[in-house]
């Protein structure tokens, strides 16, 4: 009998964080990289153009120590040899290096392959061949990758639309455009120059992070989640955490966290706010709410 193979890039692989050492000029690569794996890093990709093989291989040796202390995968750009090598998890191969059959056929069922892929066709084509998943983009230009035409967002909405296996948004990507980015269809974001130059990149993946799980919620919710233009989404902080949101009421508020049914409070900015007035009751950006609920009878 014929068993689906079963892909290690799984669900909860959201942000893909790339090394760009050029963006962190006195700061190590094994420093910096860890801070992205403390902010949320579920995915590390080992790039660098300019090193030596020798260089890259002794990059990956540190790589793979550190990412199998946090259990995070790690990918080895363009080289399948060092990726075999180090006993990295898999590779990434663009339109123009080595090929998807190559590289399956080299590093077995278990491996992650991904694609770079700028058009459907791409997408369809590594769909087809057994890609794990595919990079798509560069949605913006991008000083990291200087010359390559964008696709824009729109390609990222065709993507979604009809690629099945999972897709990463990628290109120029900040935390000032991740929202226009969710909002036309990306689940998964992958990010160089905005995370590994950041004066603190593990802040910037946690804010990341925060931004995929509010366009989860909306999704959930059957809402479309809003760019920031017409911004439906706010940093609330609730039950003392900061977090981000689409619920546009306190009854969303309630819903999103499963409580509606329950015997509760809520407390909005420090005033108790009826149950009757909580589908009327917005929630602005800022806001301090508790969400007070009662366990068992009594
Ligand atoms: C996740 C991800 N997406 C795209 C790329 C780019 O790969 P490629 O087109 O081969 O370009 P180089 O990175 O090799 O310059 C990537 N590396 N990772
Ligand atoms: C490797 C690569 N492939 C397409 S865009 C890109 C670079 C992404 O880097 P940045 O996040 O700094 O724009
Ligand atoms: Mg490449």
């Amino acid at each position: 009998m014929m068993t689906e193979r079963q892909s290690r890039f799984h669900e909860g692989i959201r942000l893909y964080v790339i090394t760009g050492a050029n963006y962190h000029p006195g700061r190590t690569l094994a420093d910096v990289m860890e801070q992205t794996l403390i902010g949320g890093a579920d995915i590390i990709q080992l790039r660098d153009k300019t090193a030596s093989q020798r260089e890259l291989l002794e990059q990956a040796r540190v790589l793979r120590e550190l990412t199998k202390r946090y259990g995070v995968p790690l990918i080895i750009n363009d080289y399948i040899d060092i990726a075999l090598e180090v006993g990295a998890d898999g590779v990434h191969l663009g339109q123009d290096d080595r090929s998807l059959a190559e590289a399956r056929e080299r590093l077995g069922q278990d491996a992650i392959i991904g694609i770079s892929t700028h058009q459907l066709l791409h997408a369809l084509t590594a769909q087809a061949g057994g890609a794990d998943y595919i990079g798509v983009g560069p949605v913006y230009p991008t000083g990291t990758k200087p010359g390559k035409a964008a696709v824009t967002t729109n390609y990222v909405t065709e993507a979604a639309a009809s690629v099945k296996i999972p897709f990463v948004a990628i290109g120029g990507i900040t935390l000032d455009n991740v929202d226009t980015v969710l909002a036309a269809g990306a689940t998964r974001v992958c990010a160089v120059s905005a995370v590994v130059g950041a004066p603190d990149p593990a802040a910037v993946c946690r804010s990341f992070k925060e931004w995929i799980a509010a366009a989860d919620t909306a999704r959930i919710a059957g809402r479309a989640f809003f760019a920031a233009e017409g911004s439906v989404i706010v940093s609330v902080n609730v039950n003392g955490k900061a977090t981000r949101t689409a619920a546009r009421s306190v009854l969303e508020l309630v819903r999103e966290h499963g409580l509606e049914n329950r015997r509760m409070v809520v407390e909005l900015d420090g005033e108790i706010v009826e149950r009757a007035a909580w589908e009327r009751t917005p929630i602005r950006d800022g806001a301090a709410v508790e969400l007070v609920h009662f366990v068992g009878g009594g």
